[in-house]
């Protein structure tokens, strides 16, 4: 399944740098994500991955640099703005209503109570049988489904997965490389996500950020990335 054609740039992210203290944990890093790609975002720990999608999604403000969204800034947006703007997100420590109903987890971020259309989202995460379990009683890995799925509920044009398959089994990990190049298809959306799990990452995403010390060092196909010797050094030595 490749991706569409079309290279418009749906966000571009330019010379962003973010400080916190002394730390420079993003430091002038230039990015733009076409309609319709799966970006992959790699990297050490610690090398600013997840502060890029809090700078992206309002949460963290950066300390220089400027983000546009289909061409308009980004600048002093808020969270939920930039939700309603179409950027969603999941979260590495997942952040789900936990005594809340997988149903109703998506009910609130639908804002409505269309239980058949919640009940369609869950279908497609395989979690229809659970529709009225507490998210909180879910397995691990059925946990993070329900946060992608609850993401999707907002209907966004850009998905943003955080360690999306972290502490998913190998079958579990599979599934979801499907079901990420599945929903790219039916709902038309561009995917970023961070995922440590690097074979993964080589199959499912049509480019490759690589982020080091808070830099981008590399950016490119993942076959170009594989063979980077920058990228080797800093962290794809350390995954064999
Ligand atoms: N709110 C904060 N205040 C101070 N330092 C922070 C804050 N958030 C992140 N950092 C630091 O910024 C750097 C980048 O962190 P970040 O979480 O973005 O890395 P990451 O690439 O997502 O790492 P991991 O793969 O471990 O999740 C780290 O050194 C981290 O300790």
């Amino acid at each position: 399944m490749s991706a569409p054609t079309s290279t418009n740039n749906l966000l571009e992210i330019e010379q962003l740098s973010v400080c916190f203290g002394g730390l420079q944990a993003l430091d002038r890093v230039n990015l733009s994500i076409n309609e319709g790609e799966i970006l992959g975002l790699i990297g050490p720990n610690g090398a600013g991955k997840t502060t890029l999608f809090n700078v992206i999604t309002g949460l963290t403000a950066p300390s220089h640099g400027k983000l546009r969204w289909q061409g308009n800034s980004l600048a002093g947006k808020k969270p939920e703005q930039i939700c309603r703007l179409g950027l969603a997100r999941t979260f590495q420590n997942l952040r789900l209503f936990r005594e809340l109903s997988c149903i109703n987890n998506l009910q609130v971020a639908m804002g409505s109570n269309n239980r058949r259309a919640a009940l369609e989202l869950l279908a497609l995460v395989q979690l229809q049988e659970k529709a009225d379990a507490a998210a909180a009683s879910l397995a691990y890995g059925d946990q993070r489904k329900l946060e992608f799925a609850r993401a999707l509920a907002t209907k966004p044009k850009l998905l943003l997965l955080d360690e999306a398959a972290a502490g998913m089994n190998p079958i579990e990990k599979q599934d979801l490389q499907a079901l990420v190049q599945r929903v790219r298809c039916q709902f038309k959306i561009t995917i970023l996500i961070i995922e440590h799990h690097v074979p993964l990452m080589m199959q499912l995403c049509d480019r490759l950020a690589v982020l080091n010390f808070g830099r981008c060092i590399a950016l490119g196909s993942p076959e170009q990335v594989r063979r980077d010797p920058l990228v080797i050094e800093a962290y794809l030595g350390s995954q064999r």
